[in-house]
């Protein structure tokens, strides 16, 4: 199994992802702002990975505090969780991890070294509790899918896959159940432009599992499946809105415009933590706008000319009567059915 991000040896071991696929490298992390900067610069990068990233940079900052005082405790550590929530805006899940290990420390009635140790035991659950959740999605995803006798081809965009979670992956980790139950042929990766995350990560992460993978350009995706070479589309969420609109990598929403044009299912699959229910809807998604150099620069290669300017939205929102179903760990449900796990939802996350 592959596990972006590790506990071990008091310090928190990450896949360096900026590096993928040509060299695997994992960089040691020890203090709050290295991962604050891990995540900004997207060594780590996905949903739930950057969740469960924040939760380690809340403890790794909480060790830092030098006070044995309960209040002045709580107010230094508050000042971690907002270095944290200022990296990247759009995966509601950072905010929710951060807000479960302040909650956690709120609650904690205890010594400054006691409050400590249940942050990183609750760190270390908000870890292994994603691992598990990405493979029940994995396995909803299953019935989800096109009941043919027939495997399957299942086109994905950007990488939802173990390197985006804390390990299996949600839409990846759907593609991974099919696989692993032979109903999968092959999936198609968009190479999802500008971070490319499709042809570095998800690439990669099927090339290591055996997964047969073809890479397309983000334009091509229409004509496979004009073609009819695509069986199913599902991709992964950054928030999702009460009503089931979700936010997603730049590019998700013209695939689903296709994919309805051409009757092909499109799936968005996601834990429980990546539902934002405070919103009735994706407008108010916060969508992250990243450095124009992610798109004129390739390596040492500029693209442009000079005095062009640039829009680099990193996500776009997908409404909710284009997506055929969310598969979460809970099930799968219609996108007007999310309000059903509303409750349940509070009863994992309440106050967060
Ligand atoms: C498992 S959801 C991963 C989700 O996050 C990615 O964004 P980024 O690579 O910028 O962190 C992309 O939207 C994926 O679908």
């Amino acid at each position: 199994m592959l596990y972006p991000v590790v506990w071990k040896n008091n310090s928190v071991l990450l896949i360096d992802q900026t590096r993928l696929p040509n060299e695997y490298a994992v960089v040691e992390i020890h203090r709050s702002e290295d991962m604050a900067e891990a995540i900004r610069t997207m060594i780590v990068r996905g949903a739930p990975a950057i969740g469960v990233a924040a939760a380690y940079g809340m403890y790794l900052g909480a060790r830092e505090i030098e006070t044995s005082d309960r209040t002045e405790f709580l107010q230094q550590l508050e000042k971690v969780a907002q270095l944290l929530r200022s990296t990247r805006p759009t995966a509601v899940n950072l905010f929710w991890a951060i807000g479960r290990m302040m909650q956690t420390a709120y609650e904690t009635i205890g010594t400054v070294a006691e409050i400590q140790q249940t942050l990183l035991e609750t760190a270390q659950t908000i870890n292994t509790d994603d691992i598990q959740t990405c493979q029940a999605i994995g396995n909803h995803g299953l019935a989800a899918l096109p009941k043919t006798p027939e495997k399957l081809i299942i086109l994905t965009h950007c990488n939802a896959g173990a390197l985006a979670t804390a390990g299996y992956g949600t839409a990846l980790g759907v593609v991974r159940s099919a696989w692993r139950e032979g109903r999968l042929t092959r999936v198609f990766a968009d190479e999802t432009r500008p971070r490319l995350q499709g042809a570095k990560l998800t690439a990669w992460e099927c090339v290591q599992e055996g997964i047969p993978v073809t890479v397309i350009t983000d334009n091509m995706a229409a004509h496979c499946m004009k073609q009819g070479l695509i069986d199913a589309v599902v991709v992964g969420a950054d928030r999702i809105a009460a009503n089931g609109d979700t936010a997603n990598k730049i590019g998700t929403y013209s695939l689903a415009i296709v994919a309805q044009k051409h009757h092909i299912p499109f799936f968005v699959a996601a834990p429980l933590s990546t539902i934002d229910f405070t919103l009735i809807d994706g407008s108010q998604i916060p969508i992250e706008e990243r450095h124009p150099a992610e798109i004129y620069q390739i390596g040492d290669t500029i693209l442009t000319p000079s005095g062009v300017e640039f829009y680099n939205p990193a996500f776009d929102v997908t409404p909710a009567e284009l997506i055929t179903a969310i598969i979460t760990e809970k099930g799968v449900f219609a996108p007007d059915e999310l309000v059903k796990l509303h409750t349940l939802s509070q009863q994992i996350f309440n106050h967060y």
